[in-house]
């Protein structure tokens, strides 16, 4: 289902509006957030995650990252508040990143990128009656991105890349039981939102982007370990390892930035 997708030369981000014409649409993610321009909204309250009584069921290899897919079947892992008319239910996250030393994030801040960015992807089940439906809704998703830095070992990511090496190959899937991504987060949650899309195809324009302003940091090594990773499957004589999955920032194209206090 759907075209080939991925990010090299001849399938990547330039290429994408062939097969997904909307590429060039008013509302594309990821953007460069540039922090004085964006607005203060005394209006804007607090993101507050419930993540408690989360289930994660799996960790997989799609092919374009490594993803940790949710028990989405009721409200029991949301995040609410800030941008949000009502909650939103919890269904997977993954990750982006670059090659040995180059940046890898998707949104920049003021043209600076990071080596890393995490994304938890969220639907408004209040509204829509499954995940598809609610990706080509525009007040559908809401997808929590965390920037990742190299510095210090993340004392909790070990979980994650510990288990790497089960989803090396592309369609490759593990159980994953007991995680929560509470463990994840920074200890501020301010942040910067702005309403944007998918950022790999098929790119719908259906996502309240909320970005954190405070990078979680995590080792070269561990880092490394995401780049064991192979965009390929493992009857494919092509070993392409998985690195540079990312889509660099798109046209603003007159949207408004707005910013936690
Ligand atoms: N990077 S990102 O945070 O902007 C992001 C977030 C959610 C989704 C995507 C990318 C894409 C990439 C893989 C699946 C696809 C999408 C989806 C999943 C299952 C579906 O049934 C439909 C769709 Cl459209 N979900
Ligand atoms: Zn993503």
């Amino acid at each position: 289902t759907g075209h080939h997708w991925g990010y090299g030369k001849e399938d990547g981000p330039s290429s994408w509006y062939k097969n997904y014409p909307v590429a060039e649409g008013n509302r594309q993610s990821p953007i460069d957030i540039v922090p004085n321009e964006a607005s203060h909204d005394r209006d804007l309250g607090p993101i507050m995650t419930n993540y408690d009584h989360c289930t994660s069921i799996n960790i997989s290899n799609n092919g374009h990252s490594v993803v940790v897919e949710f028990n989405d079947s009721d409200d029991r892992s949301v995040i609410k508040g800030g941008p949000l008319d009502n909650p939103y239910r919890l269904k997977q996250f993954h990750f982006h990143w670059g090659g040995k030393g180059h940046e890898g994030s998707e949104h920049t801040v003021s043209g600076e990128g990071f080596a890393s960015e995490l994304h938890l992807v969220h639907w408004n089940a209040v509204k829509y009656k499954t995940y598809g439906e609610a990706s080509t809704a525009p007040d559908g998703l809401a997808v929590l991105g965390i920037f990742l830095e190299t510095g210090d070992d993340h004392r909790w990511l070990h979980m994650i890349t510990d288990v790497l090496y089960m989803v090396k190959y592309k369609g490759s899937i593990t159980d994953f039981k007991g995680f929560n991504p509470k463990c994840l987060l920074p200890s501020s949650l301010h942040y910067w939102t702005y309403l944007g899309s998918l950022t790999t195809p098929p790119l719908h324009e259906s996502v309240i982007w909320i970005i954190l302003k405070e990078p979680i940091e995590v080792s070269e090594k561990q880092l490394g370990m995401f780049r064991m990773l192979l965009f390929t499957e493992e009857d494919d004589d092509q070993k392409m390892r998985m690195e540079n999955n990312f889509r660099p920032p798109q046209p603003i194209k007159g949207r408004r930035v707005r910013s936690s206090n």
